[in-house]
């Protein structure tokens, strides 16, 4: 039998994204294949981060349970699970399922866009400079997003700003998907993040600070 390995699993408002402010279960799995400088959950990605080993079917049983219709998976890495594809499928014959998968724009994202309607949306961060992950980025991946889903950029720097500017330029992110700004919490200043947003007419870019953190601080899990 095929287990997946769970850091956490919780129900709470999204935080972040396109259905930011509405109810959603989380399932966060271990491990990632990237270290981000600002990462908010590197224990997750630790070999001795305690986890739970469930089944499809104990995953799906636990989404049915909670009675939310909204599912992030995130990670550390979500795409990097094993039969994350099948997982995907079981979870979907749950009745009125919609899958959001958090992802950190390393991986592939052909086969999910391929295989899968809007019932499962992807929020692709382009890791910025200041993360010192850039250079792991597939930027075919741009051009796999479509409408239901969102490009983010997270910034700490101005210079975070500009550099994120020209990928959304050069790769027309603003006329084929949804385009999030959001800081590195506690990095940048707010303030200066909209001047620069009227400086440049950055249209259709949308503002979002993680909502869970306004609620319950930076440093708590499980929300
Ligand atoms: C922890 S990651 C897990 C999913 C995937 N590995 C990724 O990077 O997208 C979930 C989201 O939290 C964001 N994030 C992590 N640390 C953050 C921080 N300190 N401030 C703001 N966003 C952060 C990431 O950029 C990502 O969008
Ligand atoms: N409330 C809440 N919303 C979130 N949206 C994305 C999250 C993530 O860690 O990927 C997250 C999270 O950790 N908590
Ligand atoms: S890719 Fe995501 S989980 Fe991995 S280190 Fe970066 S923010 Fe953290
Ligand atoms: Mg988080």
């Amino acid at each position: 039998m095929e287990y997946y390995q769970i850091a956490e699993r919780f129900v709470s408002i999204n935080g972040e994204g396109i259905f930011a402010g509405q109810l959603a279960v989380f399932v966060r799995f271990k491990g990632c294949n990237l270290h981000c400088s600002y990462c908010d959950t590197l224990w997750a990605n630790q070999k001795d981060c305690g986890t739970e080993e469930l089944t499809r079917e104990e995953i799906a049983d636990y989404i049915k349970s909670t009675g939310i219709h909204h599912v992030t998976l995130t990670g550390g890495e979500p795409l990097l699970q094993n039969n994350i594809i099948q997982l995907i499928e079981s979870l979907l014959e749950v009745s009125n399922v919609k899958i959001e998968i958090e992802t950190n724009g390393s991986i592939d994202l052909l086969p999910i866009k391929q295989r899968f309607n809007e019932r499962v949306t992807l929020t692709m961060d382009y890791k910025l400079p200041s993360s010192r992950m850039e250079q792991y980025m597939k930027i075919e991946n741009l051009s796999s997003l479509q409408k239901e889903d969102v490009v983010k950029f997270v910034v700490s720097t101005i210079a975070d700003l500009e550099h994120a500017k020209q990928v959304i330029y050069q790769n027309r992110l603003l006329e084929k998907t949804n385009v999030y700004i959001s800081p590195v919490y506690g990095k940048i200043q707010l303030e200066d993040i909209v001047e620069w947003m009227k400086m440049n007419q950055l249209n259709k870019a949308t503002l979002q600070m993680q909502l869970h953190k306004i609620i319950w601080g930076s440093e708590a899990k499980g929300v």
